[in-house]
């Protein structure tokens, strides 16, 4: 049917029914969204895009692209402290791009948008001559002047993430052909990390009342705790035999992965925070691992066998 693919049909078929009936989107038909003052409460804002090549594979299909455009946004207020509230949509489809794969992203973003409770707001519909573009702004509530922030960190600080640390950079590996020894099962646990991040929403709470300093981490481990170090003004030290691993990630060590482009690959969106002995202890038992300490100083040393690494590469950086 003509007309199906152009923008406003788009709009009308895929967005307005993500868009629901919440009042801030006014259902999509008018030029902004309204968003409420929720009482005792600060609106915390992130934006962050995609890139088809740059973030994710066009072989990735579009239902987790859209999901890992939902997430990476999320982990980004989630690593604050901040509830999950809902989004702007900036979509930038290469011309020709066919109704059906915009079809299958929206419903990718359905599945995240229940599973993280997260509304769409609205948002803006270009066509490109280059790849395929995505961006959202998010959005979310955390208990006034509260939200967590890269600078809180303390001289004594425990380091700590939320989980396994480089498995989303060798699943980008995986993809493009390394490890073709690995087992099936570890291939698909690696893969499914690179595409589809899991941003901890249900830790949100127990990180505001635990940590110092807290973010998420996409440029990878070392990278994301010097810009942590440099806005808290503190040295971090990090054990890189304390980072958390999985079976799979060993199983590629085994296979000639070095451990450390595991913290310089990134993709991964764990939390990265720093807390008093009395947090992490906290922390840790929500599941969280410590991975070093922040002393006097700046910058950021990786340790192994008590010996400081030298780093030819420390993390991912654009242009
Ligand atoms: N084009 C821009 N205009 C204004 N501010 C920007 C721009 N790009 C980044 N920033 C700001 O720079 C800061 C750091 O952004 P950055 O994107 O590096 O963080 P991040 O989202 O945590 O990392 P990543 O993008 O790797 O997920 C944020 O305050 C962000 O708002
Ligand atoms: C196809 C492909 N090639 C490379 C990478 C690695 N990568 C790209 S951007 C980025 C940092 C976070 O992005 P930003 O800082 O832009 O938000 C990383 C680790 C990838 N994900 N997909
Ligand atoms: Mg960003
Ligand atoms: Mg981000
Ligand atoms: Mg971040």
């Amino acid at each position: 049917m003509t007309g199906d693919n152009s923008e406003f049909s788009v709009i009308d078929r895929l967005f307005k029914p993500l868009a629901g009936l919440t009042a801030e989107a006014r259902g999509l038909i008018d030029d902004v969204a309204v968003l409420g003052a929720r009482d005792g409460y600060d609106l915390v804002v992130t934006t962050d895009a995609m890139v088809e090549g740059v973030h994710f594979l066009s072989t990735d299909p579009l239902d987790l692209v859209a999901r890992k455009l939902l997430r990476v946004n999320i982990s980004d207020l989630v690593a604050k402290g901040a509830d999950p509230y809902g989004y702007q949509l900036l979509t930038a489809w290469p011309k020709g791009m066919a109704y059906e794969g915009k079809e299958i992203f929206a419903a990718g973003l359905r599945v995240d948008q229940d599973e993280f409770d997260f509304d769409l707001f609205g948002g803006d519909t270009v066509s490109t001559d280059g790849p395929l573009l995505l961006a959202i702004t998010a959005f979310g509530h955390a208990p006034t002047g509260r939200t967590l922030s890269r600078a809180g960190a303390r001289v004594g600080d425990r380091v700590l993430v939320g989980g396994y640390i480089g498995d989303a950079h060798l699943g980008l590996r995986v993809l493009r052909g390394e490890f073709d020894d690995l087992s099936d099962a570890h291939k698909a646990h690696l893969i499914r990390a690179y595409r589809l991040p899991q941003p901890r929403d249900d830790m949100a709470d127990t990180v505001l009342e635990n940590a110092h300093a807290s973010m998420d981490i996409s440029d990878g481990l070392i990278a994301d705790a010097t810009h942590l170090a440099k806005a808290s003004a503190v040295r971090i030290v990090i054990d890189l035999d304390r980072v958390p691993t999985s079976d799979a990630a060993r199983a590629a060590m085994v296979l000639g992965a070095d451990a450390v482009d595991l913290v310089t690959g990134g993709d991964d969106y764990q939390m990265l925070c720093t807390a008093s002995a009395a947090g992490a202890k906290v922390l840790i038992a929500a599941g969280f691992v410590e991975v070093g300490r922040c002393e006097a100083g700046e910058g950021v040393d990786l340790i192994s066998n008590g010996q400081v690494l030298e780093l030819e590469d420390r993390g991912w950086v654009h242009g």
